[in-house]
């Protein structure tokens, strides 16, 4: 799987570093219809390395080298992942007391606001600025979903963790309550771009963002209850991101699996598939891996874009999944493809 280096970031706006997509293009104009999710914070806060950890296979390690970033990055992903989204990165020392700095342009096409806080440094003066940043944003657009990430808490131990988001919930609460916008809904994720947690997080920032969630989420669990599998996931093959999962409870040790399974398939693919369509995923991948702790993991092709993985665990006294599970499970089934399909998935015209 690639991405496309060549992204246009539109013209920057010399007096507030805020780039803006390019008036006469064409391309440009469209891209701006598509929703975005804004990733603001402070600088050195891990925006850019988020963004390049999820949706672009950088390695956490290689973030160190990250520059920092001086004018809006906008990432279109439509064409290389389901998430069809504009990822919109902003610079640290964005002004928004800045006549020039436009918040209709900016707020009101956007799906999901990210900020991130850095915990391993003093928060005080990130609550201010998530404080200004949510309240501006709100005025414009109310139906913008707000999610704190509390980020790089690699470096904390678990009660510190806990305590963090205890105190960041609070505070950021209370100054929402004394400027009078109690309705203003915060989300809080502890974050890390050294384990999974960064892209559990994304997945629930962007199911929001879906409408299609329940349609799958119902399909989801018909797979479930017909095949006797423990849990089923709709993953994002380029991101592992998931998009849906089935109404039973996530356990981050199957989510993490599952996430490993689309690594090896894909480098696996990558090695010995066939070389002439040059693709690394297509509609004949499809992997069973066993582990010795008696999990199977399953993946299979949906879409272009997306794969289903279901994990399940052979226990003395659990029901074996069904042979039906095997051969033409619920959610695989062409009819269910076409379901989606029809949905609103994007149609890669096989289906
Ligand atoms: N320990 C740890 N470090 C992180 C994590 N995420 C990012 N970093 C580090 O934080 C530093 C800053 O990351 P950037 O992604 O450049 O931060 P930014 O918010 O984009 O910074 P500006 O572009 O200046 O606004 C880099 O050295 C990253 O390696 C994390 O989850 N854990």
């Amino acid at each position: 799987m690639s991405f496309p280096d060549d992204l246009d970031y539109g013209v920057e706006d010399e007096s507030t570093g805020i780039n803006h997509p390019h008036d006469d293009d064409e391309e440009g104009d469209e891209d701006d219809t598509q929703p975005r999710i804004l990733l603001m914070g402070l600088r050195r806060s891990g925006k850019s390395s988020i963004q390049k950890v999820v949706f672009h296979k950088m390695s956490p390690n290689e973030t160190l080298f990250l520059e920092s970033t001086n004018q809006v990055h906008k990432d279109d992903l439509s064409g290389v992942s389901f998430v069809n989204f504009q990822i919109w990165d902003f610079p640290g020392q964005v002004d928004f007391f800045d006549p020039t700095f436009d918040d209709e342009m900016i707020f009101a096409g956007a799906g999901a606001l990210i900020f991130v806080i850095d915990a391993q440094d003093d928060y005080v003066e990130a609550l201010v600025r998530l404080h200004t940043t949510v309240s501006r944003a709100y005025r414009v657009n109310p139906a913008i979903h707000f999610e704190v990430f509390i980020h790089k808490v690699d470096g904390l131990s678990d009660d510190h963790k806990i305590e963090t988001q205890r105190d960041v919930h609070q505070r950021a609460n209370d100054d929402l309550g004394d400027g009078g916008l109690d309705k203003l809904h915060l989300s809080f994720y502890l974050t890390s771009i050294y384990d999974h947690s960064i892209f559990e997080a994304f997945s629930k920032v962007v199911q929001k963002l879906l409408p299609q969630l329940p349609t799958l989420e119902n399909l989801l669990n018909i797979l479930i209850s017909h095949s006797g599998i423990e849990k089923a996931f709709l993953f994002d093959v380029v991101s592992k991101i998931y998009i849906a999962t089935d109404s039973s409870a996530v356990d981050m040790q199957s989510y993490e699996l599952c996430c490993d399974m689309i690594d090896v398939v894909i480098d696996v693919s990558c090695i010995y598939g066939p070389m002439e369509d040059g693709g690394a995923y297509d509609k004949e991948s499809l992997a069973i891996i066993k582990l010795n702790n008696t999990t199977v993991l399953y993946l299979k092709e949906i879409t272009r874009f997306l794969a289903g993985l279901t994990p399940h665990t052979w226990r003395a006294n659990k029901q074996k999944p069904s042979g039906r599970f095997w051969n033409t499970p619920a959610l695989y089934d062409r009819r269910n493809v076409n379901l989606l399909t029809r949905a609103g998935f994007p149609d890669d015209g096989r289906a």
